[in-house]
Parts: structure tokens; sequence; C-alpha cells
């Protein structure tokens, strides 16, 4: 069943992964030892590296076009063929140069918003483990080559296409074939005739192992893989839309509809008023064009996308731009205890013989118990230590704790050795909380079993060196134990007389107690400020951990959840919980520690919250906890213990697993949030002087000449508005973030207040400023309504002044308003003045274009200004500081109203 798809020249075409075992390790040029480094890197360069190559990398063409067929670009088309139409050329040729340096710049922020997603892979590398040099390594995935030795383990993606040689898996084999139930697939099977697909011993990159482990030689990468076959014939899928900028969307949309409805209206208007139907037309188009919100779009996109860089940068890789937004109103975090708030870094410190009761885990190493109780330990698991065949060290850090605590008192075997002893090996299991192995210890079979206590007492009936089993005497110790914080583990075991047990029921059965092994793993530095943090910021925490109440419940308080005797609700407890119970309870204020819990237990706890209205980030790292990270809000996966299958259903992975940087996120989301606000609110509030202008001319019938033109208008939208409308984007985070509740998950980005602000405060106070200024001018001049002001009157260069008059009058207002929109609630002090440098250089450049519309003899006679005298440069000094002085004595109203409200409740 070679396959034949590909060019006749290409190293891996040769290659049948069906033929048997020892013809595929001679073509391939490898054995079961794996390949050397050196040859490794040989064949990278002979086969390429493994990884997908997208096609057709030219796309820009077409995404550039994508901006011109935008709604909001046709609608400005529409605007620009009506003043072509209506005789007024220079209007058509600026609308047209406003679409198109519009398309430009999304286009550019499109761009770079994309890229920033992109480098998020380089956050988080995928790897492989095989085995070069003889002994395992961890590799980077697209290092891997055909012939090397590929071991995998549940919950680890498969990195390359590979065939069994040793053990047995399942595997998720949904990316290929879209079926979700883990298939198993074995070393050894014969082969069958049929799709590759189904072959008993090939594994497949893009799939994922669910259960077991085992090793396998690669046999195809890259492109060659089946993956990179399917991944050649489909192109990359589209993002979706995040929320906000679903939002964001219709929002643009309600207000140029409206813009075209006010624009629609004031043409009859403009047209009683005296104007030519030409003239009513600009006047219209000038209406739309003020109204619509053009640029918005992408500097949201691309506001979110600086937020996933920076999330990058601090230790959350976020997988999807919608996740900022949603981690900004997270109500209810769900956190592991182990590796999350701990440091994952176990050392045994107690041990409870059953003889001698409880003794330190250090100097022991005379007792044939301790040593017995260390030695069954060690045997009964798959880690290795550091030097011990693994570079790093591998496997889970409580059993490397127990592998230490052997070495430490003379009993540690090397992970060779006991692997050769191994018979049969029964995985740690979350659901049942224990493993177990069945190992030869001196030509004997030996069945040896670690985990929970009471999960692996229940399978004891004796206790060494004592008759009968006491169980309350091993509670009482197991209760110290857990009230000091520590983690406990209990060791069993019974030699196997007869055959080798191949079931986990057989094994597990009849055991005698060697004893406990007491860990500490302390909390992480910093979680206990994190937890307050989170508490200030009106967030709950819910600790979800596999491990013994009391003892979770000790972390639980060290760091600051649930108070001084957290709530515990343990995993029996809540199986027996009806949904409704489960409900009532998470729908109380306390913070519960759920203890002993299963992976299902997260998902029910997860839907609990989430219909109580929650908004839930839920950490998790193994296999089984997939389901539950999809389901919540923000599924959060450990980068570094955390196995890939979970990275992959993760909405957002810690690339230090560590609990503080989800309230760092939260703290990023919140401030994204807030900045796109701050720009939202900048960019509506100049509608308002910007359409004054065409309602009192229209309004007074011509009287009073327009005080702006349009192309005017666009000056602003286009030129001085656009580099401090991004840089309020950048704006640090505004004292208080964390310490008000969480927004409202229904709560939109355009609310009430926001457009009361906009158009009524700052809005209003502009659009009187600048109609002042303009009347003040005209008027010095001698005009009186109705007085003749076009080309050739007397009063024309005073009319063209005054025009000037409201045009810069507008800029030194959204100067004000820019410094106003930095904060939502604080005084500009809180921040200080200078704390954006952006928005200083932005403002910089603002007046400095505004200076060349103004004073620049060619733009002079485009945009239809005239030089302003310094006397009147200083009746636009104020303008700034009042528009500002408003804001900001307003926000100090707001700020007094609901620092009253609490005490007024109370
Ligand atoms: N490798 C193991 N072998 C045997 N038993 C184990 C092993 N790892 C953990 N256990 C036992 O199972 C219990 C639950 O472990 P699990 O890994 O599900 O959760 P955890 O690591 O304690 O906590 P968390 O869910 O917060 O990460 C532990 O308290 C311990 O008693």
């Amino acid at each position: 069943m070679a396959r034949t798809t590909y060019p006749a020249d290409d190293p891996q075409t040769a290659i049948d992964e069906q033929e048997p075992l020892t013809a595929l390790f001679r073509d391939l040029r490898t054995s079961p030892a794996g390949l050397g480094g050196r040859e490794a890197a040989r064949r990278l360069i002979v086969y390429g590296p493994n990884e997908l190559v997208r096609r057709g990398g030219r796309r820009w063409p077409r995404e550039l076009l994508n901006q011109f067929t935008q709604p909001l670009a046709v609608l400005l088309f529409v605007a620009a063929a009506l003043a072509w139409f209506s005789g007024n050329a220079p209007l058509a040729v600026a609308v047209v140069a406003v679409i198109l340096l519009n398309a430009a710049f999304a286009f550019m922020q499109e761009m770079q918003a994309e890229k920033a997603v992109e480098a998020l892979a380089a956050y988080l590398p995928a790897t492989a483990r095989a085995i070069r040099d003889g002994i395992e390594r961890t590799v980077v995935a697209r290092e891997l080559v055909p012939g090397d030795i590929l071991l995998v383990a549940e919950g680890d993606r498969v990195c390359a296409d590979a065939r069994l040689i040793d053990g047995a898996v399942a595997i998720d084999l949904s990316a290929l074939n879209g079926e979700s139930a883990p298939v198993a697939r074995a070393a050894g099977a014969a082969a069958q005739p049929g799709p590759l697909l189904e072959a008993q011993d090939l594994l497949f990159s893009g799939t994922a192992c669910t259960a077991g482990a085992a090793t396998a030689v690669v046999t195809r990468t890259g492109m060659h893989s089946e993956i990179g076959r399917i991944a050649a014939l489909s192109q990359r899928v589209r993002t979706e839309p995040s929320p906000l900028e679903r939002q964001i969307s219709r929002a643009t949309w309600i207000i140029a509809a409206v813009a075209v409805l006010v624009g629609a209206a004031f043409l009859p208007l403009g047209l009683l008023a005296g104007l030519g139907w030409a003239a009513a037309v600009s006047f219209a188009i000038g209406l739309i064009v003020a109204n619509v919100p053009e640029g918005l779009l992408p500097t949201i996109t691309l506001a979110l996308a600086v937020g996933v860089r920076e999330l990058a940068r601090r230790g959350a890789v976020v997988k999807r731009l919608s996740a900022v937004e949603t981690l900004g109103s997270t109500t209810v975090i769900c956190t592991d205890k182990t590796g999350t708030l701990t440091e994952n870094r176990m050392r045994a410190v107690r041990l409870w013989l059953p003889g001698a009761g409880d003794v330190p885990a250090t100097g022991v190493a005379a007792d044939p118990d301790a040593l017995a109780l260390a030695a069954a330990a060690a045997a009964c698991s798959t880690a290795r230590l550091p030097g011990d065949g693994a570079a790093e060290g591998s496997g889970d850090p409580t059993e490397l704790a127990l592998l230490r605590l052997a070495a430490d008192l003379g009993t540690g075997v090397s992970g060779r050795e006991r692997d050769a002893a191994r018979a049969a090996v029964f995985a740690f299991d979350a659901r049942i909380k224990r493993m177990s192995t069945v190992d030869r210890v001196n030509g004997v079979a030996v069945v040896h079993t670690k985990g929970a206590p009471e999960s692996v007492l229940a399978c004891c009936t004796a206790m060494a060196g004592t008759t009968g089993l006491d169980g309350a005497q091993l509670t009482a110790a197991m209760d110290r134990y857990a009230a000091a914080g520590l983690r406990v583990l209990a060791v069993a075991q019974r030699p196997v007389d007869g055959p080798i047990p191949t079931g986990r029921e057989t094994a597990e059965t009849e055991l005698t107690l060697l004893g406990l092994i007491a860990m500490v793993d302390p909390p992480r530095d910093g979680v206990a400020d994190a937890v307050t943090a989170a508490h200030g910021a009106g967030m709950r925490i819910h600790v979800i951990t596999g491990d013994y109440g009391p003892t979770a419940a000790e972390i639980a308080r060290r760091v600051g959840i649930g108070g001084a005797a957290p709530r515990i609700v343990a995993g029996a407890d809540l199986d027996r919980m009806s949904e409704q119970e489960l409900d009532d309870l998470v729908a109380g204020t306390d913070e519960i520690v759920f203890a002993r819990s299963s992976p299902e237990a997260k998902l029910r706890i997860c839907e609990a919250l989430r219909a109580g209205g929650e908004i839930v980030a839920m950490t998790g790292d193994g296999v089984n906890d997939a389901p539950a990270l999809r389901h919540a809000d923000i599924g959060v996966a450990m980068g570094r213990s955390g196995t890939d299958v979970a990275r992959e259903a993760a909405t957002m992975v810690l690339t230090d697993d560590n609990f503080t940087t989800i309230v760092r996120a939260v703290d990023a989301g919140r401030r994204v949030f807030d900045n796109v606000r701050k720009f939202v609110l900048y960019i509506f509030a100049h509608a308002v002087p910007e359409v004054v202008p065409f309602l009192i001319y229209a309004l007074s019938g011509g009287l009073i000449p327009l005080p702006l033109t349009v192309l005017q208008i666009l000056a602003i939208d286009l030129g001085t508005e656009t580099l401090p409308a991004l840089a309020l984007g950048r704006e640090p985070a505004e004292p208080g973030l964390m310490t008000r509740p969480p927004r409202p998950p229904g709560a939109g980005v355009i609310d009430r207040r926001l457009l009361a602000r906009a158009w009524g405060l700052l809005g209003v106070t502009s659009a009187v400023l600048v109609m002042g200024a303009f009347l003040l001018t005209l008027w010095q001049a001698g005009w009186r309504p109705g007085d003749p002001t076009g080309p050739g009157s007397p009063l024309h260069h005073a009319y063209l002044q005054a025009t000037t008059m409201t045009f810069a009058g507008i800029v030194a207002c959204q100067v004000g308003t820019a410094i106003a929109a930095r904060t939502d609630r604080a005084s500009l002090r809180a921040i200080g003045l200078f704390s954006n440098r952006l928005l200083i250089y932005g403002i910089i450049f603002e007046l400095a274009f505004t200076a060349a519309l103004i004073y620049a003899p060619p733009l002079q006679t485009v945009f239809g200004t005239a030089a302003l005298p310094p006397q009147q440069l200083a009746l636009l000094l104020p303008f700034p500081f009042i528009v500002w002085g408003i804001d900001e004595l307003a926000r100090w109203i707001r700020r007094r109203q609901t620092d009253q409200t609490p005490s007024a409740v109370s």
C-alpha cells in the first residue's frame, strides 16, 4: 500500500511503513536504540524540517483588495460617485483618497495583528520525546526525522507518522477522520488490507494519544505525513471575529446607517437654505463622511493583537483574540492546586510506618521498614531522575520525589534496571487515584501499588509487621500530615503466586500496606499576592484538586483562598449532589476546595458556574481535563507540565504554569477592553463639532455661512486624528483597574454612558467652543448675519479665516478630548500627563499637520484655509484645557458619587 503521490526522487517515497519491522528498520537505517545526533542532523537537511508548509504565501494582494469591498468602503464609493455626478470633482477625489488611505491603513493594521498572532507559535514550540544517542531526549518537533525512535505517552500529540514497535496506546484520530472516539493501536498487530488510517500499528502526525505509552519509529515527516497531504489540499482557516469585533462592526453599521439617514434628511434642508443641488449633495456627503467611523474596526483588531502579544510576553499565550476581552470579564477562577498554586517541586519529608509510626524521611536508612517502603514506591513509577537515561529527567514530580527518597536512603535503582524487572504497569488513573506495577524482585513477581491513602487502603487487607489493618490510626496520621499541608501517598505490595495479573482488578487485591509518605510542595511565591489582587478585582477562586481535602484546604488557606477555614467538598459528596444542589452550592459567595475530584467533576462545576452566569477561567493539565477546558469561557492549560491535548483544548496556555499569570492576564484583558473604549470615546467625540456647523448653516437658512468644509472634515478624520487614537490603544492601566468588580458579561463596549460622555459632554463642549470661535472671527471682521462671504466678496478672507478657526478649534478640542479620554474614572494626576509617550508624539504630529494645512499655501488652496494671526491662535489656546477640564470635573463628580454610594447603602 505504498503511496504514490510524492515525487519519485523524494527519499520518503521509497518507505513502506507496513513492511515487516526488521525490513523497516533496515530501510530507515535505524534501530530501536535510535539515531545518533549527527545522523539526525544530516537527515534533517536531506528530508527537510518536520513542519507543514503553508501554501499560497502571497495572500496580501487579495487581502488588500478585500479592504475595498468592505461595506463601509462601498458606502464611501457611492458618496464619491454622488459627488462626482453632482459636479463636485475635488470632493469626489477627496473621498476616493479617503477610501484608499483607509484601506491601506486597515490593511497594515490587520497584517500587523496577524503577525502578532503568528509570532505566538514561537512561545509554544511543539516538542516530542525521542531516543537519540541511546538516551531519551526532548526534541523540537520540527527536527524529528524518519528513523527517529519516538516515545508517545498519554496526553502527547503525535508529531510525525510512525510505526509502533512497542507498547499500546489509545489514539484520538479526529484531526484526520473527524471521529472523536479514541481507537486502540498496538505494536505487533498483523497488517490488514484496508485504509492506512485503520492500520493497527501506525500512528499519524496531528493525532493525540489519550492513554497508554508506546515506542514507535518515525516513517514520514512534514508534508509527507498524512496530515501534510491533507494540509496541502486544504487552505488555512480564517479566524472568527471576536465578540468585541462583532459588536463594533454592528455599532459601525448602525452609525453608518444613521449617518446616511441624517445626510439624506438634511438634503432637503440644504436646498431650503438656498443651496443648489450640487452644494446640497456635498453637504449631505460631508455629514456622511463625518459620521462614518471608518478606521474603528481595524484599530480594535490591532489593539486586541497588541494585547495578545503583551500577554505572551508575560507568560500567557492566548490562542484567540477574543480571549483577551473574555479574560477581562472573568468572575470565577477554578484552579488546580499542584503546580499552579504550588511549586510542583515535591520532597518527601515524613514517613509513617506501621510499626514505628511517624518518622522523618531522612536518617532512616537503617530501618528496613522505611527502606522497603521507599523501594516499593520507587519501583512503582515510570519517572526518571535527571541523568538516568534522560538528560533532564522525566515524569511526574510526585514520582520524582519518591525516586529521590529511595536514592537518598540508598535503595534506588536505575530506570533501566527497574524497567527490565517490570512485568506489567497499570498506569496512574486520576479517577481511582492509584497506580500499580508488577515487578520481579529477587526472582519473585510482586505487585506494587501507590496512590491516595483511602484508595490504596481499599485494596489492602494487612499492614506490614502487624496483624490486621488499623484504619483509624492511619486516618489520624493522614490528617496530621494534611493539616500541615503535606501531600500523602500510601504504598502497598503483594507477592504474586501464580500467573502475572493482566488486569487492575486482579492485581490490586489483598495488598499489604507498607506505610505512608508525606511530601511538601510549598505555595509558589507571589500566589498569595495574586489571590489578594483577584479578590480585589471581584473574582472568586475555587480550587479543584485531586488531592486530599484537608491538604488542599491548608494550601488554599496559606495563599488566602477561602478564608481561615476553607470549605471542602470531597469528590464523593459532589458525585452525590443533584444539579440543583451543585448550582446552589456555587451560587453562594464561598470559595470552595473541591478535593479528590475527578475530571468529570471539573466539567460539572464549570457547567454549574456558567449556568449561574459566571465567566469561568478553568485550569487543567491532563487529557481528561480537555472537555472542561473547552467548556470554560477561558480554558487555561499548563505549558510546562500540561499535556499537549490539554494545551490544544485550552484558550490560554501559561508558559510558566503559574497562578499569578492568570491574574495578570485578567488585568491585561481589562486594560485592552478599557483602551478600546478610550479610543471609541475619542473617535466618537469629534462627530458633534463636525455635524453642528452643518446644522447651524442649514437651520439658519443660509444666514450663517457654512462654518466647516467637507475637505476639512476629512483632514480631521484621516489626518490629525489617527495617531492619537492609536496611541490611546496603548494606554497603561488606569489606577483602580483591578479594584473594581468584573465587567458584566453582557455589557457592550459602547454603552449609554460612553455615548453621553462622547457626544453629550465632550462633543457639545467642543461644538460650542468652535462655533463661538467661528462666529467671533466673522463678527470681528464686520460680518452680520446674511452678509455675503463667497469668493470676491469683501468678507471672503475673513470667512476663510473663520472656517479655519472652526477646523483648528476642532483639532484643539480633540487634543483636550485625547487627554480626557485617557482615564475613565481616575483623574489625570493619578496617571501622570506624560505616562503615554505615544500620545504625546501623536498630539505633536496632530498639531504639526494642522499647522501645515493652515500655513502652507498649496494646502491652503486645497483645504480652503487661511493663515491665522497670533491673536486668533491665542483664542484657541484655552480650548484643550476647557474640554479636558470639564471632563475632569465630571469624572471627579462621578468618583465622589460612586465613593459615596456604598456608605449610602450600608
Ligand atoms: N503518580 C502517582 N501515582 C500514584 N498516586 C498518585 C500519583 N500522583 C498522584 N497520586 C495520588 O492521587 C492524588 C490525586 O492526584 P492528581 O494528580 O489527580 O491531583 P493533584 O496533582 O494532587 O492535584 P491537582 O489536581 O491540583 O493538580 C494525589 O493526592 C496522590 O495521592
